[in-house]
């Protein structure tokens, strides 16, 4: 299994390419069942999240061809997939591929609509809470689909087709918001979403559907209203960037300190984020070319965050601001609203000396002065990184474990770190 060394105390200088974002990718990649003919999605990360719902829409009979670079393209420019559900020979998506990426349930929305029938696995809880379906299942419930649990799979059906319905979800999901809206472009009638997620992915798969012939207006706000129409065509789309890494690599920057451009970063993606490091100390400018982040000289000074769904502070970006705390000059709360188990890396960064405390959903952090390197190893992507954050400002050597996690969400992580400064590198095997 590879490793990822780290050896702390440089600060990052220079410029790191921001790749397209997974948690557009991945329904979007999703939507292209949706349609018989083809979908072209732009600036698609190299992921292993991404390689695995290849193969999981392979197993439903959807090619996916990964078009060449072209004269021009940099280092760093995302993939471009291309990718026909001309026919799908299969409406079953199996526990062992499921289990592996919980987004991958999603597709049960664009089956049941286009096929009348999805037969797909529960995904099971993961390292992070126990992460239930319900309220995907009351949406396509509300547009009518009949829907079963046998055997740890969900059976839906919509023999004569889905219809527009009233959907008022009691807590703002995203994954819930995503699954609406694929089976709502198809569905006979109109669709109200209520308390809809607001997250820029929910927007940028709405551009696409909109392309592909699709009657959305509202995404972005909690009221999303969608006329469904009989088909769908294809269309070719750029993913958005992806605010999360934006915000991990500007907490890295935070963190180690030094000066570094995210390039194609979008600062109205992350503003929340932003703004707490501000408060941190961290200098922030928006350029024509993205996002300039600086720490020079000034420390770290704390901060109190709660998680909230977009636009409030993500919590995909908590394990990393809690990474950066543990150096403040000070003590920080952090809560967490999203997810009940979103934890698991305050053991590993007291590894490194930083000094956390958890009581129900918040943690107080009292800066340290320094962190020593030690070996770590996570449980799911966001805290892997904040691993390598704390790493970064860490005294000594640091060997993060169990990298197939980074790997799911962060493409090559330590070759944009070590264009910057930093001494990083992959041990593998
Ligand atoms: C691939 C992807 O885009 N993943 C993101 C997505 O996950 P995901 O779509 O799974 O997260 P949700 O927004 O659905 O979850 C929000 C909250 O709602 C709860 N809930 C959700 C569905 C449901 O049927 N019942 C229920 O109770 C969840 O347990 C959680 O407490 O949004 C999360 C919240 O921004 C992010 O952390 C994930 O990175
Ligand atoms: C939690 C995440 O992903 P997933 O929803 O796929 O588990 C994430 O991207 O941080």
């Amino acid at each position: 299994m590879d490793r990822i060394r780290i050896v702390g105390g440089r600060p990052l200088s220079g410029r790191i390419a921001i790749s397209g974002a997974k948690n557009a990718t991945l329904p979007l990649m999703i939507a292209s069942l949706l349609t018989d003919e083809p979908l072209v999605l732009e600036n698609v990360p190299r992921l292993a999240d991404v390689a695995l719902l290849q193969r999981i829409l392979g197993n439903h009979g959807v090619d996916v061809m990964v078009g060449g670079k072209r004269p021009g393209d940099g280092e760093y420019d995302g993939q471009t997939l291309h990718i026909s559900a001309k026919r799908i020979v299969d409406t079953v998506a199996p526990y062992d591929l499921v289990s592996r990426m919980r987004a991958s349930f999603w597709v049960i929305a664009p089956l049941v609509a286009r096929m009348g029938v999805a037969k797909v696995s529960l995904p099971g809880g993961c390292a992070i809470g126990t992460r239930p379906v319900d309220l995907l299942l009351m949406a396509l419930r509300d547009l009518g689909a009949d829907i079963e649990i046998d055997g740890g799979y969900v059976l839906a059906r919509a023999p004569n087709g889905l219809r527009g319905g009233e959907i008022v979800f009691p807590k703002v999901t995203v994954g819930g918001t995503h699954t609406a809206l694929m089976a709502a472009v198809l569905a006979r009638g109109t669709t109200v979403i209520e308390n809809a997620a607001r997250e820029p992915e929910i927007v940028d798969v709405a551009d696409c559907l909109t392309k592909m012939g699709a009657r959305i207006s509202g995404a972005g706000s909690s009221r999303i209203e969608i006329e469904g129409v009989a088909r769908l065509d294809g269309a070719r789309h750029r993913v958005v960037p992806d605010r999360i890494e934006t915000g991990t690599y500007a907490m890295a920057v935070a963190m180690a300190g030094g000066d570094v451009l995210l390039e194609g970063a979008k600062p109205e993606l992350l503003q929340a984020a932003l703004d707490v490091l501000a408060e941190a100390g961290a200098e922030i400018a928006a350029t024509n070319e993205g996002i300039r982040i600086a720490r020079n000289g000034a420390g770290i000074a704390p901060v109190r965050v709660t998680t909230e769904p977009f636009p409030g502070f993500p919590t995909d970006l908590q394990a990393q601001l809690m990474a950066l705390m543990t150096r403040a000059k000070g003590t920080s709360h952090i809560t967490e609203t999203i997810f009940e188990n979103r934890f698991m890396h305050v053991q590993e960064l007291a590894r490194f000396g930083a000094q956390i405390r958890l009581d129900g959903e918040t943690a107080t952090i009292d800066g340290v002065p320094r962190l020593k390197g030690a070996p770590v190893m996570a449980t799911d992507l966001r805290a892997s990184v904040s691993l390598v954050i704390a790493a970064l400002a860490a005294e000594g050597e640091t060997l993060v474990n169990r990298v197939y996690h980074l790997d799911r969400g962060f493409e090559r992580l330590e070759s944009k770190l070590a264009a910057c400064g930093a001494e990083i590198e992959r041990i593998s095997g």
